[in-house]
């Protein structure tokens, strides 16, 4: 049996907390912290796990063998640092901190530790589709690759949402999944924006980044936060014998009245659900070889890093990762 310690129980926080207790065997969450007490209390009451003064605490008990950490991005380097000093297992929403800075100060912690402790919440690693994109494409199936096109549609975003967050909240799992499914670095980001949306308020929306990998493939992704209509999340790769796509994730299609219609997801939960399970239970299971890890999450800041200065000029920004430690 796991014993979890969750450090943050809001939206995710609640619904890893759902699915680390009904969706996956063998874990008990036995602890909880959040700076708002009534979250807390909501995770206590459903999982009997004991309310602490706060993150440090949870990490630090006796009764908690491996850490969730899902509070908000700027309180996440303190928390993963302090589980590596505890040598316990971290699993780290997204993002795994809010600067290449702080980043790579996990991973040096983690490597002078000599132990990978560290997953990020990038899961579309652990999406169906996305597996099975991969899949084809690493059989050779559509030849070499040579492009792909990526969308990634929100109804709405919370009213915190800054330009940046575009980027940082929104297009860093497209910056992610594609160094994941090119297995290479981006070594290069440029953003346009288009016409503005009226739907957008005071924010550039939508944005089109273009990556550059070291491969030479070019990967463009719309990134829309206001799409109203649903959640919709694309990818096409154009190689030189054929094309490869996400297909439709839809489990039903309804045809009526002379129209063919099927439903849009509401939201990510909706959208990723299955891989958000996935994720958490092949994370209890042990680190898997393609995890996202400390060095995933700091390439991730640092290619945001670059498109968010981007956004502000307009230029293209090259990309310099530090040297990657043996353990990564
Ligand atoms: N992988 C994904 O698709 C995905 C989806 C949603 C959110 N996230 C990430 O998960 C994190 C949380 O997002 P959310 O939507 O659940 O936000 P949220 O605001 O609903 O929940 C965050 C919770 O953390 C608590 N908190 C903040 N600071 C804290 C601290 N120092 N100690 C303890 N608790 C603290 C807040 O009180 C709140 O209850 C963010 O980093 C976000 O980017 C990832
Ligand atoms: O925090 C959420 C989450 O990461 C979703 O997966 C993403 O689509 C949203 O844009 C973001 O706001």
């Amino acid at each position: 049996m796991t014993r979890v310690g969750v450090v943050g129980a809001g939206m995710i926080g609640r619904d890893h907390v759902r699915r680390l207790t009904s969706v996956i065997s063998r874990v008990t969450v036995t602890a909880v912290a959040d700076v708002d007490a009534g979250a807390a209390a909501l995770v206590a009451a459903s999982t009997g796990a004991a309310v602490h003064p706060d993150g440090l605490a949870v990490i630090a008990a006796a009764d908690v063998d491996a850490v969730v950490v899902c509070s908000w991005g700027d309180t996440h380097e303190e928390y993963v640092l302090a589980a590596i000093a505890a040598g316990k297992p971290v699993f780290c929403e997204k993002p795994l901190a809010t600067s290449p800075q702080a980043c790579l100060r996990i991973v040096e912690a983690e490597a002078a530790r000599g132990t990978r402790l560290v997953q990020v919440g990038y899961m579309r690693r652990y999406d169906a589709a996305y597996r099975a994109l991969k899949k084809v494409l690493d059989s050779g199936a559509i030849g070499a690759p040579l492009m792909m096109h990526c969308a990634h549609r929100n109804a709405a975003v919370p009213d915190f949402y800054r330009p940046e967050n575009i980027i940082t909240d929104t297009a860093v799992h497209e910056i992610d999944m594609v160094r994941w499914m090119f297995g290479t670095e981006i070594t290069a980001v440029r953003v346009l924006r288009p016409r503005a949306s009226r739907n957008a308020g005071a924010i550039p929306d939508p944005l089109l980044l273009v990556l550059e990998l070291a491969n030479e493939v070019l990967v463009d992704v719309e990134i829309s936060v206001n799409a109203r209509y649903g959640y919709d999340i694309r990818g096409e790769i154009l190689g030189e014998n054929g094309t490869a796509a996400l297909g439709d994730q839809n489990p039903i299609t309804v045809r009526r009245a002379g129209h063919l219609t099927s439903p849009v997801p509401a939201d990510w939960r909706e959208r990723f659900g299955p891989a958000y399970d996935v994720e958490l239970r092949e994370w209890v299971a042990g680190h898997m070889p393609d995890a996202p890890g400390a060095w995933d999450g700091y390439a991730a800041s640092v290619v945001s890093d670059a498109a968010v200065q981007s956004l502000r000029t307009g230029e293209r920004v090259p990309i310099t990762l530090a040297a990657r430690p043996k353990l990564h």
